[in-house]
C-alpha cells in the first residue's frame, strides 16, 4: 500500500541526502569506525537507506528490513552515538535543503532514532536500571 507522503520532496533529494550524509559518516571520528565494521558495500548501503527514507517520507513501499533489530544486534552501536548521529543529520540537512523540508525531516529522524536508541539502550542497560526518558 502506499500512503500519502510525510512532506514533499524528491526521490532525487533523498538519494543526494543519503550520498552527502553517508560520505560525512565515513570521515566521522566517532561514527565512521562503528560503520566500518559492518558496512563493505557503501553504495548497497546507501541504495537501502534511500529506500528506508522513500518509505518512512514517501510512504513507498520500497523497504521491508527491521532497523531496530539491525542496531540491536550490531553489538557496537551504543546508546550515546544516536546524537552524534543526529547532530550531523541536521547538520547535512540544513546545508542541503530548503528550511520547510530540511525541519520535517529532521523532526522524523529525532523521533525514530529516539524508539532506534532507546531500543540499543534496553541491551545495555543493567538489569533492574529504570530507562532513560530523555
Ligand atoms: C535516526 C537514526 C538512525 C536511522 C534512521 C538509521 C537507519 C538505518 C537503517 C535503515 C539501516 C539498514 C538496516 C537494514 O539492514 O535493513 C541502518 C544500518 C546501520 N546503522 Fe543506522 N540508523 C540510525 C542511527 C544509527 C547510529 C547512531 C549508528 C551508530 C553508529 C548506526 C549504525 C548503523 C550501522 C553500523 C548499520 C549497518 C548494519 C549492517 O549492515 O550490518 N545507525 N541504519
Amino acid at each position: 500500500m502506499t500512503l500519502p507522503p510525510r512532506f514533499p520532496i524528491t526521490e532525487d533529494q533523498i538519494d543526494r541526502i543519503v550520498a552527502t550524509f553517508y560520505a560525512r559518516i565515513r570521515r566521522h571520528d566517532i561514527l565512521g569506525p562503528v560503520f566500518a565494521n559492518h558496512v563493505t558495500d557503501w553504495p548497497e548501503h546507501e541504495a537501502k537507506i534511500a529506500r528506508f527514507w522513500r518509505k518512512a517520507i514517501l510512504g513507498q513501499p520500497a523497504y521491508d528490513g527491521n532497523p531496530m533489530q539491525v542496531h540491536r544486534a550490531a553489538g557496537d552501536v551504543k546508546p550515546e552515538h544516536f546524537a552524534h548521529w543526529l547532530a550531523l543529520f541536521d547538520d547535512t540537512l540544513t546545508k542541503s535543503l530548503p528550511e520547510h523540508q530540511a525541519a520535517s525531516w529532521s523532526a522524523l529522524a529525532h523521533r525514530i532514532g529516539r524508539g532506534l536508541r532507546l531500543g540499543v539502550e534496553e541491551d545495555t542497560r543493567p538489569t533492574g536500571a529504570p530507562p532513560s526518558l530523555r
